[in-house]
């Protein structure tokens, strides 16, 4: 069951939300805002218990409000706190909250082009109500905020962050911290909107489960503990057919590591037989590497026949290259209608040959593939990736991951939300790491998983061993690094 912490909003939705619960308690919007100053003011006090100087940079809506309230909390706690403010509030309770911080005897300065010294500042200059990129003082506001040498608290949203898609508007403030109210924004968990953010922290500020009833949320967190469910443990009487033939197909003249990678996931995701059709001058040193793999010379359509004919499951893509050899097995493997885990140089070929697929598929593409599967360029999918994700699942009829910061899966039919993985590291952006993912999803879907249900578990245990796997240090991770951390998470899956 998909709780308000793991539902991810757009704005417009978080609009209704707040209305709603207004309705459902009968509160007011500056009690909303008391309480989002007052949560604000506990973390602050928690991260940075000794920043004696603060500034509060204050926008004209309610985000500015909340810093308002936050700086009169400060204040009366002993901190040495300023305002700064882009303009006089315009927002009936924003004005109620810059007055009460200057009854209170609270300074108020207009941003002059720098920032005061301070040891934490406050981003409350826009929130949800960001509608356009940044300009003029605001503009250079965040530029101060980013060049100083101070932590910055941002409120709700990094300010030039788009909720929705998580893209930068122009300028955006980049957080030490982030401290969201009432619910997640889309935005917050997913390519830019990682970065921005910094730690990101939920406060739903007391408020009834009921007022979410309303909003179907059109992305969710996933959970680890529900994706335990999905894979079955293994019965003790069972024999290694009952887990699935994987037949890896790619590694073309000098590419045998990434098919060799694939395979060898496959096997440690719990797949029980994992084939590889490549080019002859791989097989010896595949099989000196990984003797488990059955590895065939295949030199053209025929010899994949053969092979396909035992297979339940393709992983068709790492290291396909995009000669006609590679280009020939596409052909083939595809026409199998074969369950089947398309990546690299497959999506390649398929941005060029675009179909719908009828059986079970998942593909994988990593930002520049899925831009030329949409005809589109890379810097647009990662301005939109929740739309971009949606569009490749609905053009090819087929369970979708987006890789990158924040990976996003999407259903093939689109019935269900946009799944967010919260786990990952930018350690894991190297040469192979997507080889791994592909064999491991290919290994979930021999299993028999749904294309939903093991493309999800395949990048949250994928992301969870590499957070595992970095642990020991984030520079020089190797995509074989992952093999042990993957039966470790993995093994959790299988006993519940
Ligand atoms: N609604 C509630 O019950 C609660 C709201 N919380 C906080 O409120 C903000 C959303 O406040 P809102 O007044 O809608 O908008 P913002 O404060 O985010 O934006 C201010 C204002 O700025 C204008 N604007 C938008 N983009 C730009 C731009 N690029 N340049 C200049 N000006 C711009 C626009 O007119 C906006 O009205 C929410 O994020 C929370 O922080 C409470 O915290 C909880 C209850
Ligand atoms: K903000």
């Amino acid at each position: 069951m998909d709780t308000p912490a793991s539902l991810l909003y757009t704005a417009a939705q978080m609009r209704r939300i707040d209305a709603c619960a207004l309705a459902a308690t009968g509160l007011h919007g500056f009690d909303l805002m008391r309480r989002a100053a007052a949560a604000a003011f506990a973390v602050l006090e928690r991260r940075w218990p000794r920043a004696q100087h603060i500034v509060v940079c204050c926008g004209v809506g309610k985000n500015g409000g909340d810093g308002y309230l936050l700086a009169r909390l400060a204040r009366q706690a002993g901190r040495d706190v300023s305002v700064i403010a882009l303009a006089a509030p315009r927002d009936a309770d924003a004005q109620a909250a810059a007055e009460s911080w200057q009854v209170a005897g609270g300074p108020v300065q207009g941003f002059s082009g720098t920032l005061p010294a301070a040891d934490l500042y406050v981003d409350a200059l826009f929130g949800i109500g960001l509608d356009r990129a940044l300009d003029g003082a605001a503009a250079q506001l965040v530029d101060a905020l980013n060049a100083a040498a101070a932590p910055v608290l941002a409120l709700d949203l990094p300010s030039g962050l788009c909720a929705d898609t998580g893209a930068r508007l122009g300028r955006c403030v980049e957080a030490t911290a982030t401290v969201s109210f009432i619910g997640w924004k889309r935005g917050q968990h997913s390519g830019a909107g990682l970065d921005a953010c910094g730690d990101c922290e939920l406060a739903t500020l007391d408020l009834p489960g009921s007022i979410f009833e309303e909003e179907s949320a059109g992305a969710s967190l996933l959970q680890w503990p529900q994706l335990l469910q999905v894979l079955p443990p293994r019965p003790r009487d069972v024999h290694k057919g009952r887990f699935g033939h994987v037949l890896a197909v790619g590694g073309d003249l000098g590419m045998g590591g990434a098919i060799r990678l694939a395979g060898e996931a496959a096997l440690r995701c719990g797949a029980g037989l994992v084939s590889i059709a490549t080019q002859a001058e791989h097989v010896s040193a595949l099989l000196a590497a990984r003797p488990e793999l059955m590895v065939r010379a295949v030199a053209g359509q025929q010899e994949l026949d053969a092979l396909l004919q035992r297979a339940d499951v393709l992983a068709l893509g790492p290291g396909l290259g995009a000669r006609s050899w590679g280009h020939a097995l596409w052909h083939r493997a595809l026409a199998s209608e074969k369950t089947a885990v398309l990546d690299a140089d497959a999506l390649n070929l398929l941005a060029r040959q675009p179909r719908r697929f009828a059986a079970t598929t998942v593909l994988t593409p990593h930002p520049a593939e899925a831009a030329r599967l949409l005809d589109s360029d890379t810097a647009s999918i990662q301005a939109n990736r929740y739309a971009a994700v949606q569009a490749i699942a609905e053009r090819y009829h087929a369970t979708v991951v987006l890789k990158g910061a924040g990976s996003l899966v999407a259903a093939a039919d689109g019935a269900m939300p946009v799944a967010v993985c919260p786990w990952g590291n930018p350690a894991m952006a190297t040469a192979g790491m997507g080889d791994v993912l592909t064999g491991a999803i290919a290994a979930l879907l021999a299993q028999g998983l749904s294309g939903w249900d093991a493309a999800r578990l395949g990048v949250a245990a994928h992301a969870r061993a590499g957070d595992l796997a970095a642990a020991g240090g984030a520079r020089g991770l190797l995509a074989g690094d992952m093999f042990q951390p993957l039966r470790q998470v993995l093994a959790g899956a299988a006993h519940g």
